[in-house]
């Protein structure tokens, strides 16, 4: 019972990149301010990681051409300078080592993981993938392309990835230093039961690399980006390969990061570049808290579920 007052312990603790060591010492900072009479201890905000509440992401936007070595050491270059100004995540365009057509990916493909999005071989089938790793060398993530790019606007464009590829079927998330993640492959980004279910697995960020097209690009690229970004109030960065009008397809470019207002904070243009940009993680909660849609779903009359098994 507190009569006249009580006792309370502010934490200033190291976070350093080391989740779990973040949270032991967390635990006994805690357990010592209880023992010391403690009746309320309050730990600093984002305790468990050193980004606090922000963390630089790199979109690079990268010419992608028929010459795979070439297009592998563009993309590592592009990632040492990424890093080198700060970022924490960099994210490739997909097919980042291919040109983006049905008969460039059984060519392309690799059977190995390879980081970045790829045409993938696996056993007889081929998927388009994007894996993500750490710093270290681990495998955070692999998300296969859950939903082909098959569509056909006459005089426009004709395209069916599933002449070639199959599709995956798992929702993708991963957490890096205390932050989820959601992944999707550009035609995933119309989906909008698959960004709400990596949004109910905590996810705060969204990256989708991605390819869209002359005829898309202008009518639906930002727009659907910011779609994703309101529903789900998170970030959204979609990165595209550079527009190479001599190519078969022809990407929209515009590497875009929207944030969870679903202001677009930065964008490229159609050519090579790299947005490098902070994605400030309390602007997640601060829509979350004004506008608290997620609380206020009639999920007693309608729901969106997960099928497979993550
Ligand atoms: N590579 C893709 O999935 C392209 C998707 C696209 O352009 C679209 O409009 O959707």
């Amino acid at each position: 019972m507190l009569k006249r007052g009580f006792k309370i312990a502010l934490v200033q603790m190291k976070v350093g990149a080391d989740k779990a060591q973040n949270i032991e010492t967390a635990v006994r900072e805690i357990h010592k301010a209880k023992s010391q009479g403690a009746h309320i201890v309050a730990l600093p905000e984002c305790f468990n990681s050193p980004y606090g509440t922000s963390f630089k992401i790199a979109l690079v936007q990268m010419k992608v051409g028929a010459d795979k070595a070439q297009n592998i050491e563009t993309a590592v270059r592009e990632i040492h300078k990424a890093k080198s100004q700060g970022a924490h995540i960099v994210a490739l365009p997909e097919c980042f080592n291919s040109p983006y057509g049905t008969k460039w990916f059984p060519e392309y493909a690799e059977e190995v993981r390879v980081s970045g999005t790829v045409p993938e071989r696996c056993g007889g089938a081929l998927y388009n993938t994007c894996t993500v790793w750490d710093g270290s060398g681990k495998l955070l993530a692999q998300h296969r392309k859950m939903h082909l790019f098959d569509i056909d606007i006459p005089d426009k464009i004709t395209f069916r990835e599933s002449e070639v590829l199959s599709a995956g079927d798992q929702i993708t998330t991963f957490e890096y230093q205390g932050v989820k993640i959601g992944v999707g492959i550009c035609y995933d980004l119309r989906f909008s039961e698959m960004a709400h279910l990596m949004a109910k697995q905590g996810c705060s960020v969204l990256i989708y690399p991605a390819a869209f097209n002359m005829t898309t690009g202008p009518k639906h690229w930002e727009l659907l980006a910011k779609a994703r970004a309101n529903d789900e109030q998170l970030w959204v960065a979609l990165v595209s390969p550079a527009r190479d009008t001599e190519a078969g397809y022809v990407a929209w470019g515009h590497s875009t990061l929207v944030d969870p207002w679903a202001n677009v904070v930065a964008k490229l243009d159609e050519k090579p570049g790299t947005l490098l940009a902070d994605v400030d993680l309390s602007i997640v909660e601060e829509v979350r808290s004004q506008i608290p849609v997620r609380v206020q779903r009639r999920t007693d009359v309608y729901d969106t579920v997960l099928k497979t098994k993550c």
